[in-house]
């Protein structure tokens, strides 16, 4: 697992470099920043340590990419990539040597090198991960087709799905989230900037979540629909965790490189919100299966009880309906199947007819997507109370493979092997 490095005492950012070092060296220190450009002024302003939400950063390297096992952060950009015609695995390569470099950069609250937007001048990182994966076409317009693993195979067409293709898929993905607005978009801003000639964006979506410290204490965090989303999460400390998110060390085969990584399913999805805020609230929670107050299921207890699936309340019905969502995304009914859920909300506007375009950037973890998302997204298609209530508006499939050592690269085991 990526280190999350929350400690204060470890806490590397751009602010404390500066104050440490003092003015006059600390500008040695972001050689190459935008810090000459803005003058005097910006490195005087950037002299006392940073504290709170800015001050957070989470580690670059380590055995699995970060972006996966932290939590969500309150702001979020995803954007797939397509190739430029004509580049190749060298210019690949690259691409991931310089992208790795300057995620490690940017997520030690570091200017990168070369940077003159000044974006993210007076902030920490902010708790910036960023996250990069490989689609199913990088590896024909790579060369690298005998490399590519079975499991990143085009997901099944789903009788819900009304995909735009033209925000499906992609050559490589990219996930950034940050606890700060601007941190977010300077990452995603210099990233793409960086892509140039070897790499456009072919899809780009925003999303987000609650702020730290927006509630009493940490709290699950509420969807778009109201519910608390996330709460039967896989953990960190279930034995199983690795087995489920991760490809096992020692992974053998064509796709060994995984080792460490993990598969993103990513899917755009609408929520019908006029549909839904007109259903009462006992019917909304029969849909889904737990109480929206605190997230309880309807089986008893509290948020963090176990669901119940076989209580049967007086009136001699289930408590959790047949065709409840837990119920039927449960790994109990999937023959165990299990996904790590790290989602961001969105809101693009509002349609002609008036309804918000508005809903879930749903990003499932897991070792193995036939393991994990497909055979429980086959179960919601037929029989979730849910889905009428939903839109697949776009998907994609990814493999994000595992973290790096310092002074390597994403990827390079793929790349160079
Ligand atoms: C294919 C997998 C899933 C999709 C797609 C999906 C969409 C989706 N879900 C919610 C809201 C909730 N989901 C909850 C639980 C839950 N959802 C899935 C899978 C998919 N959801 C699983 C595996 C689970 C856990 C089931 C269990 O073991 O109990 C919940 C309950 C709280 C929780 O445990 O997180 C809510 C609420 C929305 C709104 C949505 C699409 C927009
Ligand atoms: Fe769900």
């Amino acid at each position: 697992m990526a280190d999350s490095t929350t400690d204060q005492a470890h806490l590397i950012s751009r602010r404390r470099l500066l104050g440490t070092a003092g003015a006059a060296g600390a500008a040695g220190l972001v050689a190459g920043s935008a810090a000459g450009a803005f003058g005097d002024q910006a490195v005087r302003d950037r002299q006392a340590p940073l504290t709170g939400v800015g001050s957070a950063s989470v580690a670059f390297h380590g055995t699995h990419q970060a972006g996966i096992v932290q939590p969500a952060q309150a702001h979020g950009h995803l954007a797939a990539f397509d190739l430029a015609p004509g580049a190749d695995r060298k210019a690949a390569a690259a691409l991931l040597r310089r992208w790795s470099a300057t995620a490690a950069e940017l997520m030690a609250g570091q200017a990168p090198k070369g940077d003159d937007t000044g974006i993210a001048l007076d902030a920490g990182p902010a708790s910036l991960t960023v996250t990069f994966g490989f689609g199913h076409g990088f590896f024909d317009r790579t060369g690298l087709a005998d490399k590519r693993p079975t499991a990143l195979d085009p997901l099944p067409a789903f009788t819900g799905d009304a995909l735009d293709a033209k925000r499906s898929d992609g050559d490589l993905w990219v996930q950034i989230g940050a606890d700060d607005a601007l941190v977010a978009f300077h990452a995603l801003r210099v990233l793409q900037k960086q892509a140039a000639g070897a790499a456009r964006v072919r899809w780009q979506m925003n999303g987000f979540n609650r702020a730290p410290g927006a509630t009493e204490r940490p709290k699950t965090a509420r969807n778009l629909m109201g519910q608390m989303d996330g709460t039967n999460n896989p953990k960190p400390t279930d034995a199983n965790f690795d087995e489920r998110v991760f490809v096992p060390d020692g992974h053998k085969g064509a796709d060994a490189w995984m080792a460490g990584g993990s598969y993103a399913v990513v899917r755009r999805i609408r929520m019908l919100l006029d549909s839904w805020d007109n259903l009462a609230l006992e019917r909304q929670e029969k849909v889904i299966g737990r109480r929206k107050s605190d997230g309880a299921p309807l089986s008893g207890g509290t948020e963090t009880t176990p669901v119940d699936l076989d209580k049967v309340g007086p009136d001699g019905a289930l408590a959790i309906a047949g065709d409840a969502h837990v119920r039927v995304a449960a790994p109990a009914s999937n023959q165990g199947a299990a996904m790590l859920r790290r989602a961001f909300s969105y809101h693009d506007g509002f349609l002609d007819d008036g309804a918000p375009d508005a809903g879930l950037l749903f990003i499932a973890w897991q070792a193995d997507p036939l393991k994990g998302f497909v055979p429980v997204q086959r179960k919601l298609d037929r029989g979730d109370g849910l889905s009428r209530f939903l839109r697949h508006e776009s998907s994609g499939l990814f493999a994000v493979p595992g973290g790096c050592a310092e002074g390597e690269y994403v990827g390079q085991r793929l790349l160079e092997g």
